[in-house]
């Protein structure tokens, strides 16, 4: 019996078209809503490419970490968007006990990532897109821990760096 069957090829494409593929393009699709409906984070993202990139040249990946307001309106897309709200199932491997509740191993866990990304004690007025929120006072940008759309741990996803990158 062969070691890599067709149904594990099939399972790997099927991984790599839904969590490499849909997950980013939903994102930025997301964002193109979010900017139609906030036509002043819109100026601001249009004034801050006239700014940094202009218009004589294309944008490149060295760009990234110059153009802060863009970056903070990505990481607003990503909590507002809520993408992967229940994340992926995960299986105990063993008994586990959380502020006195007890899950016993082999539990199915689906994690909700959503309520830390509403969380009002982490994004004061959660129900609102402001990419200012991950600006510091100088206008920089920069990521809290409790931004995590990507999950956390050992099984966070796989293709951050990538979808980053994209
Ligand atoms: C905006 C883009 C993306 C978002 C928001 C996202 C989000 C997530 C989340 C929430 C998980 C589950 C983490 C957990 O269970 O704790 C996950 C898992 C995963 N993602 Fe992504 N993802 C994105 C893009 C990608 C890309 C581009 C790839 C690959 C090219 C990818 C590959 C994977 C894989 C393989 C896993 C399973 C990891 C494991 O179970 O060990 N993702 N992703």
């Amino acid at each position: 019996m062969p070691f890599f069957r067709d149904k594990q090829l099939y399972a790997a494409c099927l991984d790599l078209w839904i969590a490499g593929q849909e997950t980013t393009s939903n994102t930025l699709a997301w964002m193109v809503m979010y900017l139609m409906l906030n036509p002043e984070v819109q100026k601001k993202v249009h004034a801050e490419l006239d700014q940094v990139i202009g218009s004589d040249r294309f944008i490149t990946v060295e760009d990234k970490t110059q153009l802060h307001y863009i970056n903070a309106t990505v990481a607003e897309t990503q909590r507002f968007c809520n993408l992967v709200p229940l994340n992926v199932n995960h299986r105990l491997v063993k008994d586990v006990e959380i502020k006195g509740f007890r899950i016993p191993a082999n539990t199915t866990i689906l994690h909700q990532i959503s309520t830390v990304l509403f969380d009002e004690r982490y994004f004061p007025e959660p129900l609102k897109f402001k990419p200012e929120r991950f600006l510091d006072s100088e206008g920089k940008f920069f990521q809290p821990s409790s931004l995590m759309p990507f999950g956390v741990g050992k099984r966070a996803c796989l293709g951050e760096g990538l979808a980053r990158l994209e």
